[in-house]
């Protein structure tokens, strides 16, 4: 029997079947061929709007067959900790170093982070195997304040935890019901009742004590000398250990490390990279545990199993060079209904994340991750079995550092030793200096260079020929927080845009990769899939544009009613659509997720992609650097924001990145205007426009909706004033442009 079990799989790779969504992906590329070939055929006929409109569906096309490619094979994996367990026994399970970033106090707000770490230091896992690292760039004693009330907390909400088997141990989320008869499932007995009322209370109490901080920067009594009179841009670090194991005890509590690494007003300090990259190198001092998860500070573990699943993965497959890294699918807490901003990815991690891991594996995703420590060291060789004075000399100058990199590569493990005892030489790899002349960031650690290092460091480990897996254990392993209002989700957008096409014009570029190293090429379509968002906006834009100026110039880019050519644009249209809300509805979502997710595809599109693709293009130029900008996270629990009515409701603020998406409205309506007045001047070519046109125009205000909302709508939830006025003089200029041509 023992032997039985231990023979079994750690974890499965189970093929999923696609053959009808094929089929239909195949007709609909036949059919934008078919499109592309009748534009050809007709180059010469007519003008620049049909050259403009047989490039911008060249483009369309090609993304389709990235989207095909990489949807061919799904793959789902599963994962059997009860397997590992009777296989390994708990001793012997291998450390992980968990690290949570935050940045800013305000957008991060403390509580939130708190939540994170309570869930992480109370997962099923031996906790003297486990050691939580949290870096907080806004050097905030409010944050430090919070943590250390909340180890506090820990030493009874994780027995708790263990006891009673709680399996939302984020304490915010386990007490959001009412009552403890909703949190304990069958446990009624008057002992739980008792402790889980204490417990409540205990909770109430933490979060009234960092509530009161941070509204009266009220800090009781704690050892917060060293944040007086801190500048968060220009501070030494700052590291404490708040709470240590020092017994080792199996049934103890994690430790707890607060990290403020050294900032300088001249030294770049690389954002989220240049974090991970100090918490890298002081876990690696302090722990040096040969598996490291990264969540962000919002995505605390739902499923308390979540270690040994990724372990499943990491310890259960067959050659060490299989997997390098666990990417958990992100999910989102009190996401609004219907996903209005379109940013749950519920249909992308349905069908393109198992597509990916019919490859080579999906994208790192920067929160919710285990890596294998030595991936990350050894980002340059090949052959990482092979512990050379090269790799030693690339880690910087501190000789303790050096050795303890040289045990990860060699995959030992270091002595249990105390955390306290590395505090001097930790301070020392924690500096801002420490990286000068070394290959942190560009041949190790995470990298440089781009908004999305999550992206650009997954991409040059698969470039290195190591997979990566994507595992949906159920319960969901993470929960987030996505942005619940247009600015934040609109900011989100366009750092991912600009993340992205900074990793495709890097010399990490998929295509280079695909040439000179490991990655295999339908990996490389998939990767340029995503990489090419920001590019998306200028096709999309231009193609919303045609209708407006054929209608405006009485002209036409699509096939006349009585050409056959014009039930080829209807049919495609129509199958497309059917296609993709096919998904939706297979994926347990509603036909009006659809049609928000649809809509919101081209807002971000046309508006936040192109602000990405322009930051880009100045950073090109070298007119600015790209920054990254912190998406603000909601304290909302269920208890409010999801039950307000207008939470859905699109939202405003003065940002420019609104402009587009208003001039590209208010375009289309005059357009509709003047096509219902019969405005038009005579056709050139006795040609003019038609009912193509008039559809298209018609469908682009369906899916700018929320701005025309946005147009009548009073304080957030309009479109400010200055922004319709410089959208108004967009729309003017456009006009006029439209009058010229019709002259010229
Ligand atoms: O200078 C910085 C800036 C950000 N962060 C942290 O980075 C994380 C991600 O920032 P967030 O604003 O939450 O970005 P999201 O758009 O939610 O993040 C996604 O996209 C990012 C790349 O664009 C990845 O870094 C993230 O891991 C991934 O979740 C947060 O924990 C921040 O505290 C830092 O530690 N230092
Ligand atoms: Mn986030």
């Amino acid at each position: 029997m023992a032997n039985a079990t231990t023979s079994l799989p750690l974890f499965e790779k189970i093929p999923r079947k696609n053959t009808i969504q094929r089929g239909f992906a195949i007709i609909i590329f036949f059919l934008l061929f078919l499109l592309l070939v009748y534009r050809l055929y007709f180059l010469n006929h007519y003008g620049f709007t049909w050259i403009l409109a047989f490039l911008c569906e060249s483009w369309f096309t090609f993304t389709w067959v990235l989207v095909i490619s990489t949807k061919w094979t799904l793959v789902d994996y599963d994962t059997y900790p009860d397997r590992l367990l009777q296989r390994v026994p708990e001793v012997e399970l291998p450390s992980v170093d968990m690290f949570v970033t935050t940045a800013d106090p305000v957008l991060e707000p403390p509580i939130i982070t708190v939540n994170t770490v309570l869930s992480l230091l109370a997962v099923d896992y031996p906790s003297h195997k486990l050691a939580c690292y949290v870096s907080d760039d806004g050097c905030s004693p409010l944050t430090y304040y919070a943590l250390v009330e909340a180890s506090k907390f820990a030493k009874l909400w994780v027995p708790f935890c263990n006891k009673y088997n709680v399996q939302v141990r984020a304490p915010f989320r386990y007490f959001s019901g009412d009552d403890s008869t909703t949190a304990s499932g069958s446990d009624t007995s008057s002992n739980f009742q008792q402790e889980w009322k204490r417990m409540k209370d205990e909770y109430e109490q933490l979060s009234a004590k960092i509530e009161d901080a941070v509204q009266n920067q009220n800090i009781a009594p704690c050892d917060l000398t060293v944040f007086s009179e801190i500048d968060r841009k220009n501070h030494p670090t700052i590291l404490k250990v708040i709470w240590e194991n020092k017994e080792g005890l199996l049934d103890g509590l994690p430790g707890l490390v607060y990290l403020s690494r050294e900032k300088r007003p001249n030294h770049s300090h690389h954002y989220k990279a240049g974090a991970m990259n100090v918490l890298t190198r002081v876990s690696g001092l302090m722990t040096n545990a040969p598996y490291m998860l990264n969540v962000d500070c919002d995505m605390y573990a739902n499923n308390p199993m979540i270690v040994l699943h990724a372990m499943c993965l990491l310890l259960g497959s067959n050659s060490e060079k299989e997997i390098a890294f666990v990417q958990f699918s992100p999910a989102f807490y009190d996401g609004l209904k219907d996903d209005p901003y379109g940013n749950q990815f519920v249909v992308m991690l349905e069908y393109m994340a198992p597509g990916f891991s019919g490859l080579q594996g999906f994208i790192y995703g920067g929160t919710g991750c285990f890596h294998r420590r030595k991936v990350i060291y050894d980002l340059q060789l090949d052959n990482i079995d092979s512990v050379n004075e090269e790799i030693l000399k690339r880690v910087g100058s501190s000789k303790e550092l050096m050795k303890s990199v040289a045990h990860a590569l060699k995959g030992k493990t270091n002595s249990p030793d105390h955390l306290s005892n590395s505090i001097d030489t930790a301070y020392q790899v924690a500096g801002c200096g420490y990286e000068h002349g070394t290959s942190w960031g560009r041949q190790l650690g995470w990298l440089y260079g781009s908004t999305a290092e999550d992206i650009l460091t997954g991409l040059r480990i698969h470039s290195k020929g190591w997979k990566s897996a994507f595992p949906r254990p159920n319960p969901q392993a993470f929960l987030g927080c996505a942005p619940s209002g247009g600015p934040a989700a609109m900011t989100q957008q366009k750092r991912w845009a600009t993340g992205l096409l900074e990793v495709l014009l890097s010399k990490d570029c998929p295509i280079l990769a695909t040439l000179f190293a490991k990655l295999h090429w339908r990996q490389c379509l998939a990767y340029l899939w995503i990489l090419t968002w920001g590019l998306r906006s200028i096709p999309e834009l231009c193609y919303a544009i045609l209708p407006a100026y054929c209608i405006i110039t009485n002209s036409h880019f699509l096939p006349k009613v009585q050409e056959q050519a014009f039930y080829i644009a209807i049919v495609v249209f129509v199958i497309h659509h059917l296609y993709t809300l096919s998904e939706y509805l297979r994926a347990g979502l509603s036909v009006r997720a659809w049609w928000n997710n649809q809509r919101m595809a081209r807002i971000t599109t046309m508006t936040a992609w192109l602000f990405g693709f322009l930051s880009v293009i100045l950073k090109l130029l070298r007119i600015s650097e790209t920054v990254f900008e912190v998406t603000k996270k909601d304290k909302s629990t269920s208890s409010n924001g999801a039950h307000d009515v207008d939470a859905g409701r699109f939202t405003f603020d003065e940002s420019p990145i609104f402009v587009p998406g208003t001039t590209i409205l208010m375009v289309h309506l005059t357009a509709l205007v003047v096509s219902l007045l019969n405005l038009e001047p005579p056709a050139h070519d006795g040609l003019g426009s038609g009912l193509g046109e008039v559809l298209c125009s018609v469908w682009l205000v369906l899916c700018f909706w929320p701005f025309l909302k946005g147009l009548f709508g009073k304080g957030k939830h309009g479109i400010p004033l200055s922004t319709i006025c410089k959208s108004a003089a967009l729309v003017l200029l456009f006009l006029h442009l439209c009058r010229m041509t019709i002259m010229g």
